[in-house]
C-alpha cells in the first residue's frame, strides 16, 4: 500500500518565474547562483566548505536538469542527465512569494486572495493596531515598528528591549507581524500570549502569520534566536491534501514548521524539530512509523531562515551539501510503492539584494522504486504536486491541479 513523503527545502528556488519582474526578481535563481558562486570560489568559508557545489544525490534525481528546464542554463557542476526518478519544474499561481502561499498551493490550494502587507514607511503598523496590542497585552509599548531583518533588529534593539520590557515588532515584504522577545527577561509564555493577541488583531487585515521570535543572550554580541519560534497562521481557505488524507482516515505526519503553516489542519501527528540533521532524523523516524496511505511532510526551514534571509552563500551551499549527503538514507528506506517528492515553496537567492524571498520556480524531484524515469515538464501550478500525491494515495481528485503520473 502506498505512502508519500514531501521533503520541502524551504526557499530552494531554481529561477525562471515568468512573473519575476513584477516582484523586482527577474534573474533571481537561488540554486543556480549558489552553484555559480561555489564554482568560482565565492562560496568558500574556512572550516565549513570550499569549491564547487557537491550535491550528487539531488543531481541524480534531476536537480541540474530541473534548473536547466527552468532557466535554460545548466549550473556549473550539475548534470542535465538524471539517473533515476522524474524531474520537473513547479510554477506558482498564488501571488504571494511567501511560505504559506507556496505550501498551501503544493497541498492543492492556491491562494485566491491578496494578503495584507504593511508599508515600507515608518512606523509600519497602523497606530490603532499598536494601541490595541499594547492595551490588551498590558505592554509598556513596542520597539521596532518597521521592516527589518530579524537578526539585525535583535542586535540593534535587544538591549533596549531587555531594559524596557517592550517587545520588538517588525515585518518584511511577506504578510507577517513578527515579535521578538527575550526568552527569560520577557518570558517565552508571555511572548506566545502577546502573539496570540496580535494574531486576533491582525487576522482581519489578512496578515498571514504572527511569528514569535524568542531569543537568548545578554548583549548584542551574544543574542541568538532559539528553536522556540512559533507561527500563528491563518488556516487555508479550502481543505488541503493534509485535510483530505486525514478525512480519509489516514495518517498525516507534519514535521518541523509544517503544522504551523497549515494552522494544524489535517495534521494527525505533529513532530517538532530544528536543524537539518534533526529534521532529517525525524523524517526517517516517521517513515518507520507510517502506516499505509500515510502522508509525511517535512519543512527544512534552515535553507531559508539561516542562509537565504541572511544572504549567506557558503552557509546555504553547505546546507545543501549536508542535505544531499543524507538523502541516500531516505531513499534506501523507501518501500516499493512509497513516493518521495523533493521540492520548495519559493526562492530566497542569497546573492540577491535585500534580505527577502525571491519569486522563482521550484524543482520537483520525484522518486519511487515503483516509478520509471521521466520528465514532467514545467507544471502550471504547484497544486499538481498535491494532486499527484492525492492520486498516489488513492484520494479523489481535488479542485486544483492535475496529477502528473
Ligand atoms: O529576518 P527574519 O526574522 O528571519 O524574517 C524572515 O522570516 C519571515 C518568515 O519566514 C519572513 O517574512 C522574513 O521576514
Ligand atoms: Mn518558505
Ligand atoms: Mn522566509
Amino acid at each position: 500500500m502506498p505512502r508519500a513523503i514531501i521533503c520541502l527545502l524551504d526557499s530552494v528556488g531554481i529561477g525562471g518565474a515568468p512573473d519575476a519582474d513584477h516582484y523586482g526578481d527577474q534573474g533571481a535563481n537561488t540554486l543556480g547562483h549558489i552553484a555559480e558562486w561555489a564554482a568560482s570560489g565565492k562560496a568558500d568559508r574556512e572550516g565549513l566548505r570550499s569549491g564547487p557545489l557537491i550535491v550528487p544525490n539531488l543531481d541524480a534525481m534531476g536537480l541540474g536538469a530541473a534548473v536547466k528546464l527552468s532557466t535554460g542554463t545548466l549550473p556549473p557542476g550539475l548534470s542535465d542527465t538524471p539517473k533515476g526518478g522524474c524531474f520537473g519544474v513547479g510554477r506558482e499561481v498564488s501571488r504571494g512569494k511567501d511560505t504559506p502561499s507556496g505550501h498551501w498551493e503544493i497541498a492543492g490550494v492556491p491562494v485566491p486572495f491578496d494578503w495584507g502587507y504593511f508599508p515600507q514607511s515608518e512606523p509600519a503598523f497602523p497606530p490603532d493596531l499598536v494601541a490595541a496590542l499594547v492595551n490588551r497585552a498590558g505592554l509598556p509599548g513596542i520597539l521596532g515598528n518597521k521592516h527589518a531583518s530579524g537578526t539585525d533588529i535583535i542586535a540593534a534593539l535587544g538591549e533596549e528591549h531587555i531594559r524596557t520590557g517592550k517587545p520588538i515588532c517588525y515585518t518584511s515584504i511577506d504578510s507577517v507581524f513578527q515579535i521578538a522577545a527575550h526568552e527569560t527577561h520577557f518570558g517565552l509564555d508571555r511572548l506566545y500570549e502577546v502573539c496570540r493577541i496580535a494574531f486576533e488583531l491582525t487576522e482581519p487585515l489578512r496578515i498571514g502569520r504572527v511569528i514569535a521570535r524568542p531569543f537568548v543572550g545578554e548583549d548584542r554580541n551574544s543574542f541568538r534566536r532559539t528553536g522556540n519560534r512559533r507561527d500563528f497562521a491563518i488556516a487555508p481557505p479550502e481543505p488541503t491534501l493534509l485535510d483530505r488524507n486525514a478525512a480519509a482516515g489516514h495518517q498525516v505526519y507534519a514535521i518541523g514548521k509544517i503544522s504551523d503553516i497549515y494552522a494544524g489542519s489535517g495534521v494527525t501527528h505533529k513532530i517538532k524539530g530544528t536543524g537539518i540533521p534533526q529534521l532529517f532524523d525525524k523524517t526517517l523516524d516517521a517513515l518507520e512509523m507510517a502506516a499505509d496511505r500515510a502522508f509525511i511532510m517535512t519543512n527544512f526551514v534552515d535553507f531559508d531562515s539561516e542562509y537565504g534571509h541572511r544572504r549567506d552563500v557558503p552557509g546555504y551551499a553547505a546546507a545543501l551539501e549536508l542535505f544531499d549527503r543524507r538523502l541516500p538514507e531516505l531513499i534506501a528506506r523507501l518501500r516499493h510503492d512509497d513516493l518521495l517528492v523533493i521540492t520548495a515553496d519559493h526562492g530566497n537567492d542569497p546573492t540577491w539584494p535585500g534580505t527577502d524571498h525571491t519569486r522563482e520556480q521550484v524543482p520537483i524531484l520525484i522518486f519511487s522504486p515503483a516509478l520509471p524515469m521521466g520528465e514532467i515538464g514545467i507544471r502550471p501550478t504547484f497544486a499538481d504536486i498535491g494532486e499527484t500525491i492525492a492520486a498516489w494515495l488513492g484520494l479523489a481528485p481535488g479542485r486544483h491541479g492535475q496529477s502528473f503520473l
